[in-house]
């Protein structure tokens, strides 16, 4: 047999010895579990013969109370050891069907022994529980494995520095049990392995990549330093991976303090938020808080005020140029998204302590009980030092105090009366039972004390309405405040058509619409008036994906509103597509962060190397892109007449699928746009159209938007209408980009006679015409 052979043979007793101790272990655990099962569902059945029930005296209604409590603890316990069981459970499914990816033989330079170490997604002790049979990929010393190559290497532990020498570097493919490959390697973790998890078919759902991650992703998922981390990786770098294993990551490192919970993503549409769900589920990790900025305005904003997403801002630049509210619009765009415009919008609120603030009055049965007026009043009335914020709670205090007289003076009215005789007979029982048990205490038992007890139960049904929305600050009227900024006010500095723009705005406000520009604004603009909301103070760790999506005050206002969260962000300046309303963005070097590491990632894992070739010479900004080494074919330019762009397209989509793949974008520059070749194509062919409620989608032929397709990868791209007339000023740059490089394996541009001027700035020989 040879040496390899050999190696082979003995790897794979190996892991066959490990299934056998999985096996074992599983086995123990699978009878705990029923034990557990049998727990839950007896303490299920028999939940309230366990409780001892009695209200007759209020002495026994709190030990009933108590009671419950326990035994609704006692249920909630063994279902959450029960629920850890399962997953522990579902971990040993997953181990059994490969237990581990890579191995490295370690000697430490004070043991002078060889450690060998196999490296999988979770520890896994032996039977006995005395060895080590697999490692975290997140154990310290796997770190390892991540970031050298055979020769001298040092990891971290909390004890210290450890140096040593790795002997040995070995990767595996196993799959049901079985080593489909093993490679052992040098310099980088193996091309062999990178090259297979790179050239499968493109999935609706991200996967994980620990058995792959590259040195350079590695710092990114390891960083626990830097409490604003910052991430410029070209197209396909592999940030968006990063992100999750960096989740993963902390999951594990502050695993006793760091709850799902605590940690946010904000993506950038619902359709990625579905398209990442299962990395860390996959990792065996729980989901955490995703979402898009635009659902985290939208539940604070209040008011009933409706805000336009990014994706209808960026649908209307694109498609309503020439409408004569169109500049005013792109420059107040332009303006809202600065900090110049917050500084502007402190400034207003520095005035406010003066006057200007707008109430609402409180009323009640059309009347007015506490006028608008009064609460101004009472407000002004206020020392100027206090902050805005408690002022208003003061006026809330104030406010409650003034209603629970006028409630008292209420009762006596005769629509009270009135409401009491519509009482329903569950009312009057519920009077009697309340009545009887006062009664023992005070003696009382009469008729008129029903009537007052009913009188007082009716206003304070009517009455806590009211205060639920005082509490809600109700009385504030953010909106007119915000809409007095446009209207009656005058900013020391102005940028150009300041008028027209107050003009818009406060016909937006009028319509209680709030446009994207100006949704953040606005609330920063409530936050200085009524405080932001402190839940967020369980933040402990933000990160951002397509960070470059982010205006200067978009990312200040995520600042001021995260204070002692850590931040990672993550993005790429190539792909800045709203550079329309903002150029500033948080990538770019030295803009506004303040203190933060940064980290560039330059290689690019998506697109084949010829895409990267090609679409590398019409990238935005300065950045190198370097190509992982992946062969395809070349980028396709087919020079179409538009009468028969539907026979064009399907001849592409078919010659696509005789190469085996499987999913394919058609996308396209707008929505309306999208939905043009969705309707020429439907019949012809089966095809999805994606617009921004979607929030998943399937293998197949797909049609959306740039915006949309952000994050997100397909098997093969075709680009509709390449040509001049539709990409050709500078800010389409980022968005031409952005749809080139979605594309992993196969990028087809249909063209008019004239493809857009991007095109040609790749040489000649980086693309096929015909
Ligand atoms: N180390 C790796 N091992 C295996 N696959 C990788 C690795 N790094 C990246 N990839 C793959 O490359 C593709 C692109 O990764 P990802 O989406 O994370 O990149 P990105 O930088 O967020 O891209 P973009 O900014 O263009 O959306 C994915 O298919 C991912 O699985």
């Amino acid at each position: 047999m040879s040496n390899e052979a050999d190696n082979l043979s003995v790897e794979q007793q190996r892991v066959d010895h490990v299934i056998k101790e999985i096996s074992k272990k599983e086995e123990k655990l699978y009878s705990r579990a029923t034990g557990l099962k049998e727990n839950v569902i007896e303490l299920r059945k028999k939940f309230w013969e366990d409780v001892t029930i009695n209200l007759d005296e209020p002495d026994d209604v709190i030990e009933t109370e108590a009671s419950i409590k326990q035994q609704a603890e006692l249920l909630s316990e063994r279902e959450s050891v029960h629920g850890k069981v399962g997953e522990e459970l579902k971990t040993f499914e997953k181990l059994k069907n490969s237990p581990y990816f890579g191995r490295i033989d370690f000697v430490e330079d004070t043991a002078k022994e060889n450690d060998q170490l196999y490296i999988g997604i979770k520890s896994l002790m032996d039977y006995e529980e005395e060895n080590f049979l697999i490692y975290d990929w997140r154990a310290p010393i796997s770190s390892l494995y991540y970031d050298y190559s055979p020769g001298k290497a040092i990891y971290e532990t909390i004890e210290g520095k450890i140096t040593g020498e790795i002997t040995l570097k070995r990767q595996f493919i196993i799959r049901e049990g079985l080593i489909k490959g093993m490679f052992d390697t040098g310099v980088t973790i193996g091309d062999h392995l990178l090259q297979q998890a790179l050239g499968h078919n493109a999935s609706t759902t991200m996967k994980s990549i620990v058995a792959t991650i590259q040195k350079e992703q590695n710092k990114i998922i390891r960083n626990e330093r830097s409490d604003l981390l910052v991430v410029q990786g070209v197209a396909g770098s592999g940030k968006t991976s990063a992100a999750l294993q960096r989740i993963a990551y902390l999951m594990y490192r502050y695993r006793e303090e760091l709850h799902a919970d605590n940690v946010v993503l904000f993506s950038p549409n619902p359709l990625f938020t579905s398209y990442i769900s299962n990395v860390l589920p996959e990792l065996g990790e729980t989901n955490i808080r995703q979402e898009t900025f635009l659902d985290y305005l939208e539940k604070s904003v209040g008011d009933n005020l409706s805000v336009e997403s990014p994706f209808k801002q960026m649908e209307y630049v694109l498609t309503e140029n020439g409408s004569d509210t169109y500049a005013i619009r792109m420059k107040g765009m332009h303006y809202k998204s600065s900090l110049d415009f917050k500084d502007m919008i402190d400034e207003f609120s520095t005035q406010l302590i003066n006057d200007g603030i707008q109430f609402r009055n409180i009323t009640f049965r059309k009347n007015i009980l506490i006028s608008k007026e009064q609460i101004s009043d009472y407000f002004y009335s206020l020392e100027k030092e206090i902050a805005t914020p408690n002022k208003m709670e003061l006026v809330l205090k104030w406010i409650l105090k003034e209603i629970r007289t006028i409630q008292k003076e209420e009762k006596n009215k005769d629509w009270v009366m009135d409401q009491v005789e519509l009482l329903d007979k569950e009312a009057y029982l519920k009077a009697q039972y309340e009545l009887q048990r006062q009664d023992e205490k005070t003696g009382f038992d009469d008729a008129s004390v029903e009537e007052e007890y009913l009188r007082s139960q009716v206003v304070k049904k009517y009455f806590s309405s009211i205060k639920k929305r005082v509490k809600r600050f109700e009385f504030v009227h953010v909106l007119a405040t915000y809409r007095r900024f446009f209207t009656d006010w005058n900013p020391q500095t102005t940028p150009e058509y300041w008028k027209e723009i107050c003009d818009q705005t406060a016909s937006d406000l009028s319509r209680k619409y709030l446009t994207w520009e100006d949704a953040t604004p606005y609330l920063y603009f409530k936050g200085t008036l009524l405080g932001d909301d402190r839940a967020d103070r369980s933040v402990r760790h933000l990160i951002i994906d397509e960070a470059q999506d982010y205006s200067a005050f978009q990312f200040a206002y995520i600042q001021h509103l995260f204070p002692y969260t850590r931040m990672t962000l993550l993005g790429d300046v190539n792909q800045a597509i709203y550079t329309y309303a903002t150029e500033e963005n948080p990538l770019i070097p030295e803009t506004f962060l303040g203190n933060h590491e940064r980290i560039t990632l330059s290689k690019s894992y998506r697109s084949t190397k010829q895409i990267v070739e090609f679409t590398k010479y019409f990238a935005p900004g300065e950045e190198v892109i370097e190509p992982f080494n992946r062969e395809g074919s070349k980028p396709r330019i087919r020079r179409n007449n538009k009468e028969d762009l539907a026979a064009e397209l399907i001849d592409s989509i078919q010659s696509i699928r005789e190469k085996g793949l499987q999913t394919i974008a058609i996308i396209c520059k707008t929505l309306q746009e999208s939905e043009t070749i969705y309707n020429l194509l439907q019949d012809e062919v089966t095809i999805d159209l994606i617009n921004e409620e979607t929030y998943s989608y399937q293998q197949g032929l797909l049609v959306l938007p740039i915006y949309l397709a952000k994050g997100i990868e397909f098997d093969a791209v075709i680009i509709p209408d390449a040509s001049k007339q539709a990409y050709f000023m500078e800010s389409d740059r980022t968005l031409f980009y952005t749809a080139c490089t979605r594309a992993m394996h196969e990028l087809v541009m249909v063209s008019g006679k004239e493809p857009c001027t991007f095109i040609e700035e790749a040489p000649k020989d980086t693309y096929e015409m015909n």
